[in-house]
């Protein structure tokens, strides 16, 4: 007949060796296939199993009654378990918080490895085989002066998880970082909550009082308070990622898309071409004309304002399926992606052209007036010959845009394709 103090046992058991083969899993793929550094995982995944363990050792301790076979395994592992989930809830603390390994922490190791074996060992000394009748709810093997050495060593192991974490909270407030002083204090609570519950345990075990097991409480908040955590981790990560594609894809001052985005994107449409699914592709090089002088009369501010407001006309007066990017300085390009079959990427710019000739920049006092030269170049999909297109459609329309500039500025200039052949 299975106690019914052991049944929470035996569930966080199985939820602990779970989230151990899950978080093992989630490790594996994020460190093989997205080459993120995430050892901590690692050491969660560890010490859930170890947990795991505990509970389940836990669990046969508590339905052992008088059989000395079961009770002297199931006794050990739980002291052994107990101690390693403990040190690797501190090494995970450490290592996920960003703290220097401290030298302490492989001296951890080493005592845990130390009171494992004298654990194994059955000596009157730390546990013996014989019956110790401790409560109501459980037996234990008789323990010697050692053990108390043991508890106390745990205790030791309990105050520094708390310590590294009280300091990591007080980190985190200087740095006013919200969310994560939250998660930090979850995780302080979780610990005190399961240095409690291991006390009750220990004055049961002493017959000082006389409680169900409640160790399995703390240490189940804890793990169940660092999965959660890692959780959370991995929309930090997302965010990570966000941010450095963004950066990566976006020109910071105008918002237009960056250089290298640019260069995808032709490639794509070129490739869209080959495949018939386009009929024109236009690529424009255009460039602000004496941008030096508006930036001399009017400051550097006003000039990086009407580099995002000509941006912005620009993407007024565009499709979602044409794009346009900085190749940096004044010089922007427009790539005109079209399944029509007449090419208007010669009236949209000669329409931008007017638009932003048009337009009165800067504010207040200082409103100034702009204007653009352009060049374009574009390509039928019977055209497409060439090797290096994007390039030498960036080329040709570079000197497009040169030719207009010669003709007095504010201009469009066109090359035709037998330019590019
Ligand atoms: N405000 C601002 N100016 C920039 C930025 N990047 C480059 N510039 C300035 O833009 C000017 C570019 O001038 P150019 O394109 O060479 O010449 P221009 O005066 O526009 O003359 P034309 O092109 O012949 O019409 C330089 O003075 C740069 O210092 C920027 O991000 N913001």
């Amino acid at each position: 007949m299975v106690q019914a103090s052991s049944i929470p046992l035996f569930i966080t058991a199985s939820i602990c060796l779970l989230l151990s083969f899950f978080f093992l899993l989630l490790y594996y793929r994020l460190t093989s296939r997205h080459e993120e550094f995430v050892k901590y995982y690692l050491i969660f995944a560890l010490s859930a199993l170890t947990s795991g363990i505990f509970f389940g050792a836990f669990a046969v301790l508590v339905n052992s009654s008088n059989n000395l076979i079961y009770l002297s395994i199931s006794n050990r592992i739980t002291v052994i378990a107990a101690m390693f989930t403990i040190v690797l809830s501190l090494h995970f603390y450490v290592a996920f918080f960003q703290y220097k390994v401290p030298t302490f922490l492989k001296w951890c190791y080493v005592i845990c490895g130390a009171f494992s074996l004298l654990t194994m060992v059955p000596n009157q000394y730390f546990l013996s085989n014989a019956f110790y009748s401790t409560s109501q709810y459980y037996t234990g093997l008789k323990y010697g002066v050692l053990f108390q050495l043991w508890g106390a060593w745990i205790l030791v192991l309990a105050a520094y998880c708390i310590f590294i974490l009280v300091r990591v909270f007080n980190r985190q407030r200087v740095r006013q970082e919200n969310s994560n002083t939250n998660t930090v204090l979850l995780l302080l609570v979780a610990n005190i909550v399961w240095v409690i519950t291991g006390l009750c345990d220990t004055f049961t075990g002493i017959q000082v009082v006389d409680v169900p097991p409640l160790s399995w409480i703390g240490s189940f908040l804890v793990t169940s308070c660092i999965a959660w955590v890692l959780v959370l981790h991995i929309d930090e990560l997302y965010e990570e990622r966000r941010l450095l594609s963004n950066r990566l894809m976006y020109d910071h001052l105008t918002q237009a898309f960056s250089r290298s985005y640019l260069e995808i994107r032709l490639s794509e449409a070129v490739n869209l071409m080959l495949r018939k699914e386009l009929n024109w592709l236009s690529v424009c090089v255009f460039d602000v004309d004496d941008f030096k002088n508006i930036n001399d009369q009017y400051g550097h501010a006003n000039g990086d304002a009407l580099l995002t407001q000509i941006t912005n006309i620009i993407k007024d007066n565009i499709r979602q399926s044409d794009c346009i990017a900085r190749l940096g300085g004044d010089e922007f390009v427009i790539l005109f992606a079209s399944k029509q079959d007449e090419n208007s990427a010669p009236t949209t710019v000669e329409r931008i052209r007017k638009r932003i000739a048009e337009t009165s920049f800067g504010k207040g006092d200082c409103s100034f007036s702009a204007s653009c030269s352009f060049g374009i170049v574009s390509v039928t999909p019977d055209q497409l010959t060439m090797a290096d297109l994007p390039n030498q459609m960036l080329s040709s329309a570079d000197e497009a845009l040169y030719s207009a500039k010669h003709k007095g500025k504010n201009a469009v200039g066109i090359a035709t394709l037998s330019d590019l052949s």
